[in-house]
């Protein structure tokens, strides 16, 4: 039968259509369709997700919904499965919850941990050098955003550049008072970050007075108006977060229905339908794919393997997985599935653990899907795909002016309570502080029904995993969709799971796996994914994986393909022979006329170093390497934005940013380029020790995400010696000289030391 029909469909372990939430034409959009109360932004649980954030359930907790709450309350302590997810017999229910929740617990502990070892530290160097805080900052400006939030510009006194840090737009932060070790800050999200400022968007205003009053202690900062005090930023464990998770999986746990199905057969309890049939009658044949295939009106131009994907997943009764190697149009044909489920009048969640990679997916759809809505934080979206958030297209509506003025009145007021805060007196300034409550709740309270109205009539609604509970509320989908899908840990799914009966997953497990801070949690399976765990239970059945790659020549192409993709791949014509030397105004070179260059620092005495006062390791002689390398293709005629540096070390990113300064070049940790790609990418791998010590470049995932960045030509610079102990190096090693591109640094007599 084809998906085509699907509507009509009525199977056993179908729910009908009009009992599931709807397409276009009768959707039942959870509890705030029935006239719910609807409140915005109600407490800072609700940073997660963006500056618009909505309580469109019911006002009050349900009780069910209390329980769900003691429920993810409750620890369990020992591992139900000690060695990881087994995925050779169905899991138990609750077993599964309880090894989930235990991962997060773990997690939560390793981030507090971490937390608590930062802010021990006083010294400005030490604490910046570890990227994870920012001292000394004065509070230079402020503005109120939607939902009456504050945003907070902090800056350097005197103008200094901002140390190099991790706080990106999105990381929860503490902003605290750094002279005060005992002040307990107040939560916040960086909304905006530049070289020489941070913004952070908060519900709580940095008054000094309130904030002695909120936490009973005296300061010796009493009297101090807010110019003159010195604050400190945090990055701080997402407990929002951790939180949401662990309501779902407390949800998911009592599930029964379609939900409870789709549960189960994620836990490998029952068998996955296609086209209405059991696991046993699968794989699907070829022709029932083929015949699907041909009922489709394809909106882009996709070539047959993403083509018999597109129909797979249309045909999916449960879920389906779609694998994506590198440059294979993972997001393209995923975002056709939506456009074709759009067409078919369901509704979609699209998600992705990322922000870029919700974004990818959304600049997508843009072109596909008449009405999305991109629910999130503006500050982490695309700056060109901001008119597609929430907020947005909020402040498009009509009513917004109302709100606008309502902004300004706020601002003036609280612009009054800082300029007189010598001459205001605290009781005054504590009644400025109540009139801004006041204005802030009724900006709320207006922005609700325009909120309501833009997620009601969108199509395709766009979001990390980490949902937005309150905005969202009760609101089913007909389909779920998760792009990037390796990239989340199996707990961070489950908020997306339970919103719909029918799933497509995306992702690649051979690349980036979830960050993970807690060993111990590693150690019983949080980094190992939910669709490489399908694909293990259910073998080839429920996945299609993509062959056709759109970015690197062939020879880039090539070790991956052969090393994780059992030699699937296969290069476009497009790409396939591209060189750097046939991009316009680029000389011809060795350097510019092959696609790989392995130079080896084996014997050149250029060791790893250990950061001063940090843990990160560098390598000044692998940078020096890469700086004259660097050098060469600009004098070949390569630009800037055309080159990416990646280094596995943030020492060595750090140590290299402050050495090149070229327009528009990139350098980041592997981490950081997930699904970017670059013309030439040059690699610095660091590690080089007597004892071939390679750290966490054992994971060869890593390097798979590494070496397939490049599109014209892959360089690494490494020391064979140290990383070939280990049989992967030995084997990339092997196909560079192979392909006649291993040189020693010897060779290269301006690379070396005197
Ligand atoms: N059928 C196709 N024909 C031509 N170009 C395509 C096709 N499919 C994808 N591409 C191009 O290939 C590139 C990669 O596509 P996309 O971003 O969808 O891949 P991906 O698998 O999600 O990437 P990543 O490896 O970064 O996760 C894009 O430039 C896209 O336009």
């Amino acid at each position: 039968m084809s998906a085509r029909s699907r509507k009509g469909r009525s199977t056993a372990v179908d729910t009908p259509k009009s009992k599931r939430s709807s397409g276009k034409a009768g959707k039942a959009h959870g509890n705030h369709a029935s006239g719910h109360e609807v409140r915005l932004g109600k407490s800072s649980d609700s940073f997660g997700d963006g500056i618009i954030s909505g309580k469109l359930g019911k006002k009050k907790k349900s009780a069910k919904n209390a329980k769900i709450a003691d429920a993810s309350e409750s620890q369990p302590r020992s591992a139900p499965y000690p060695h990881g997810l087994p995925t050779d017999r169905p899991l138990d229910v609750n077993d599964y919850f309880d090894q989930l929740h235990l991962w997060l617990d773990l997690e939560a502990e390793a981030e507090r941990a971490r937390l608590a070892r930062l802010r021990q530290i006083r010294s400005q160097r030490d604490v910046e050098s570890t990227g994870q805080a920012i001292v000394g900052l004065d509070l230079v400006d402020y503005h109120t955003g939607l939902a009456g939030r504050y945003l907070l510009d902090l800056a350097k006194p005197s103008g200094q550049e901002l140390p190099m840090n991790r706080l990106k737009v999105g990381s929860p932060v503490v902003l605290s008072n750094d002279a005060d070790p005992s002040d307990e800050g107040i939560p916040g999200v960086v909304s905006h970050r530049k070289n020489y400022q941070i913004q952070i968007a908060t519900d709580i205003f940095p008054d000094p007075d309130a904030q002695n009053a909120k936490t009973g202690k005296a300061s010796k900062h009493k009297r101090a108006s807010i110019g003159e005090i010195r604050y400190r930023l945090d990055l701080s464990p997402d407990e929002t977060t951790r939180k949401r998770q662990l309501a779902a999986m407390a949800k998911a746990r009592g599930e029964r229905g379609r939900g409870g199905r789709l549960r189960d057969v994620l836990l490998g309890i029952e068998a996955p339908r296609f086209d209405g049939k059991k696991i046993d009658a699968l794989p699907l044949a070829e022709e029932t794919i083929a015949e699907e295939r041909a009922e489709i009106k394809f909106r882009t131009e996709l070539n047959p393997p993403q083509k018999d994907a597109v129909a797979f997943a249309l045909l999916a009764d449960d879920f389906a997985i779609i694998h994506g190697p590198p440059g294979t149009g993972k997001t393209t044909t995923l975002a056709e599935v939506i456009a074709q489920a759009v067409d078919r009048g369901e509704r979609v969640l699209a998600c992705a653990a990322s922000n870029t990679a919700v974004d990818n997916l959304l600049e997508r759809l843009e072109r596909l899907v008449p009405y999305v809505v991109r629910v999130g934080h503006p500050a982490r979206v695309f700056e060109h795909l901001r008119e597609l958030t929430l907020d947005g297209q909020v402040d498009k509506d009509p009513s917004s002016a109302v709100i606008k003025d309502l902004r300004r009145e706020l601002e003036q007021l609280l612009r009054f309570a800082q300029r007189d805060s010598r001459n205001v007196d605290r009781r005054s300034r504590g009644e400025l502080f109540a009139e801004a409550g006041r204005i802030r709740g009724q900006i709320r309270s207006l922005e609700r029904s325009i909120v309501r109205g833009v997620l009601d009539r969108a199509d395709v609604i766009c979001t990390t995993t980490t949902i937005d509970e309150e905005l969202l509320g009760d609101e089913r989908f007909d389909l779920i969709v998760i792009d990037e899908a390796c990239q989340s840990t199996e707990g961070g799914m489950w908020q997306a799971i339970l919103r719909a009966d029918r799933l497509i997953i995306a992702g690649d497990h051979c690349q980036l796996p979830p960050t993970v801070l807690s060993d111990e949690a590693a150690a019983i399976g949080m980094r190992d994914s939910l669709m490489q765990r399908l694909v293990h239970r259910f073998g080839e059945s429920v996945y299609r994986r993509l062959t056709v790659q759109y970015r690197m020549h062939e020879s880039i192409m090539r070790f991956s393909s052969d090393h994780f993709y059992e030699g699937s791949l296969v290069a476009d014509a497009s790409v396939r022979s591209h060189l750097l030397c046939d991009l316009g105004d680029v000389d011809a070179s060795p350097l510019t006329e092959t696609p790989l260059l392995w130079i080896d620092t084996a014997g050149a005495g250029m060791e790893e170093q250990l950061e001063p006062d940090g843990q990160s390791k560098l390598n000044p002689g692998e940078a020096n390497i890469i700086i004259e390398l660097v050098r060469q293709l600009q004098e070949a005629g390569i630009e800037g934005h055309e080159i990416a540096i990646i280094a596995p070390y943030a020492a060595q990113v750090r140590l290299l940013r402050s050495r090149l300064d070229l327009d528009g070049l990139e350098i980041d940790t592997v981490d950081g380029f997930q699904g970017r790609e670059k013309e030439v990418v040059l690699l610095t791998m660091v590690r080089s020790n007597p004892e071939g010590i390679i750290g966490f470049l054992a994971d060869q995932r890593r390097s798979n995400v590494a070496m397939t960045r490049a599109k014209r030509k892959l360089i690494m610079v490494g020391d064979s010696a140290t990383l070939c102990s280990h049989d992967f190096y030995a084997d990339v090693l092997k196909y560079f000289e192979e392909a006649g591109a291993y040189q020693s640094v010897f060779e290269f007599q301006t690379l070396i030391p005197e």
